[in-house]
């Protein structure tokens, strides 16, 4: 039989070479290294003395309440709801016929209403075929029989045989020492659904399915997708797009194609994604997003990771940025109406939310600098990775003893100036937010349309590892479009779009460092917030637009050289550096980096305008 190409197996790839090709902006990795570290993290005993807790081992399960047996009934009303709707289509079973089943056509997503391929009583022949085809490690030996491996387990695993115990097998079944019936609740056996739309835009809405097995990931996902009203939901129909959230369930790095325990796998002919080995709420959110950025580029719209809001006089503005750098705070403006923190769509109708909640940073998080994120926590959202007082359930926002990445997950009406419907005009202000722990980008810069398409392409961002010892040098992040992670397409398709875009609708490009001032991470400090808020008013309103300029070495970048409220000598870095030998030295490095990352892209082809292209090209970094 001849080979095909895309039949052989793919080496494993390493994770080193696999981040080049990627560059991941999520947070650092979690600190615990067991479940049991991870809990007592969680909750850390109280400080000072207070009302003794219930109980000698502070436990706080109680006995099956009245809420416990509602919960119970509603979980088998979903499993119910569920079956029956398989049982009206029911498997489709194909005797034998092995073509029908390798050329299937995709359907219309639905979890329930799918069929589900049998391959019925085949020959043995047709099950040879079959093995050899898709089974590694089957062969046709000397005198004709099928030699198989049955993987890492070679004997059978009756420890493992779980059945779930109820009010009728209670009675009915063996239980309990010296019976192969291993107990398992009702809620294990569960799945969540969530149906759901992403996208306020009426005319590009995309429907989606959620199941999942933890509650958590279904309320997160409540929070952050569109919620249907009631008649909504009665005709939902069948979803455009479905999840299956496994994340409790590592995958087995030894199958065809698993380089890792984690696995996100996405089929976009059968219109679903399965998550296997992380629990990472933000995995399905971004996943969707990974869809989006594939279907609506195919409809000429733009999709963004970006944070966008809106003036009193109906002013939109954009706020591009990796991970940490400020989407989020910094569209959450208390003078603003916020259309959404993460994720939009930039299409003929103006911009769209695509979300229907908001995932917020929460590590340092205070009442004062972010009123309306610390007054967006209370009931209904979900804190991740935070930890609280084990007694008072007070949250501690400093403590990272989990992680860094904390996280609130909020319905975007929590804000109070939240704009529902979650759409606006075309932005006039494109705002590229960098968090330089380098210390040697301005704090504002204006910038030309080739220069934001630069930065656009570039996608830089520098952080600090984390807070652990030794990490002095900040890690330069090269994230083209500002989401690598989460593009289908080739950047430059992305980058196009958004300069077509900018020039039909008179926007203007601005490069806002919410890093570091005064020297390098270690020795400078990050830009207070109080500032980087007020020259983005000034942005807002214009005034900043009115400024003197002068222009940058290096980078060429139009920086004002003064604006009010903000002290003149940090508007640029050079003069905030006690040591300017260091600094000259600083920029040159990271111009380096600019320059080394941006030859992935020399050969771009920015729309068929060769002019816009030589622009962009020239507007990197000069040495
Ligand atoms: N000058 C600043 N500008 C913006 N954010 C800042 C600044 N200084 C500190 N921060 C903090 O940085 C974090 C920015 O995170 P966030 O807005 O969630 O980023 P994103 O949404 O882009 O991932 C917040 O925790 C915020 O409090
Ligand atoms: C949810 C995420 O996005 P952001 O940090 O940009 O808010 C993420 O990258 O996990
Ligand atoms: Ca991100
Ligand atoms: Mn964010």
């Amino acid at each position: 039989m001849a080979k095909n190409a895309s039949d052989k197996l793919p080496s494993i790839q390493t994770q080193k070479s696999e981040m080049q090709v990627c560059h991941d902006d999520s947070a650092p990795p979690m600190k615990a290294q067991t479940i049991d570290q991870l809990h007592s993290l969680q909750k850390k005993k109280p400080s000072a003395p207070s009302t003794p807790s219930r109980g000698a081992q502070g436990d706080f399960t109680s006995p099956p309440t009245v809420e416990d047996e509602r919960q119970r009934q509603q979980l088998q009303s979903i499993s119910a709801s569920l079956a029956s709707l398989t049982r009206e289509t029911g498997p489709k079973v194909v005797k034998g016929d092995l073509t029908h089943v390798h050329h299937y056509t995709p359907s219309p997503s639905d979890s329930a209403l799918k069929f589900t391929h049998v391959l019925y009583n085949l020959s043995p022949a047709e099950l040879y075929e079959h093995a050899i085809k898709y089974e590694k490690g089957s062969f046709i030996t000397s005198t004709g029989a099928l030699a198989t491996l049955s993987g890492a387990k070679t004997g059978r695993s009756p420890r493992d045989k779980r059945v779930v115990k109820d009010k009728t097998t209670e009675d009915e079944l063996w239980w309990g020492k010296g019976s192969p019936n291993i107990e398992m609740d009702e809620h294990t056996f569960m799945v969540f659904v969530n149906d759901q739309f992403l996208n306020w835009d009426p005319q590009h809405r995309i429907k989606v399915r959620i199941v999942s097995a933890r509650a958590y990931h279904s309320l997160f996902m409540h929070n952050m997708c569109i919620r249907p009203t009631p008649a909504e939901l009665e005709d939902f129909g069948t979803p455009d797009f479905t999840i299956y959230n496994a994340g409790q369930f590592p995958c087995n790095r030894y199958t065809h194609y698993m380089t890792s325990s984690t696995s996100i796998d996405l089929n976009l002919a059968r219109k679903e994604m399965v998550i296997l080995g992380t629990q990472y709420a933000g995995e399905m959110k971004k996943g969707l997003f990974t869809v989006v950025h594939y279907l609506m580029p195919k409809r000429g719209i733009l999709s963004l990771h970006s944070g966008c809001n809106m003036g009193k006089d109906g002013d939109v503005a954009l706020f591009f940025g990796l991970s940490g750098t400020g989407k989020t705070t910094l569209s959450t403006d208390h003078n603003r109406y916020l259309i959404g923190d993460d994720e939009h769509c930039w299409s003929e109708n103006g911009v769209s939310n695509i979300e229907g909640g908001c995932y917020a940073k929460c590590i340092d998080l205070s009442k004062e600098k972010e009123p309306d994120i610390w007054n967006a926590i209370k009931f209904g959202a979900v804190l991740e990775n935070v930890v609280f007082d084990e007694h008072t359930r007070e949250v501690d926002y400093l403590d990272k003893s989990v992680t860094e990445n904390t996280r609130a997950a909020y319905p975007i009406e929590y804000i109070p100036n939240a704009k529902i419907p979650c759409v606006g005009t075309h932005p006039k202000t494109v705002i590229l937010l960098a968090c330089d722990a380098f210390g040697v980008l301005p704090p504002v810069s204006k910038l030309s349309l080739a220069q934001t398409m630069y930065h656009f392409i570039s996608g830089y961002t520098a952080l600090v590892a984390g807070t652990e010892d030794g990490v002095k040098e900040p890690q330069a992040t090269f994230s083209a479009c500002f989401g690598a992670a989460f593009i289908m397409l080739h950047p430059t398709k992305y980058a196009a779009m958004l300069a077509e875009k900018m020039l039909k609708h008179g926007a203007t490009g601005w490069l806002v460092n919410t890093g570091w001032s005064g020297g390098r991470y270690g020795s400078g400090n990050r830009i207070k917030l109080a500032y980087t808020r007020k020259i983005i008013d000034a942005i807002h309103s214009g005034s900043l637009l009115e400024a003197n300029y002068k222009k940058t070495e290096v980078f060429g970048l139009e920086i004002p050289t003064e604006m009010e409220g903000i002290p003149s000598e940090i508007l640029d870095p050079m003069n905030t550096w006690s040591n300017s030998e260091a600094y000259k030295e600083t920029l040159l490095k990271l111009a380096g980096l600019f320059r080394k990352n941006f030859e992935g892209f020399m050969d771009c082809k920015i729309r068929t305008d060769d002019k816009l292209r030589e622009e962009i090209l020239a507007a990197g970094p000069i040495f």
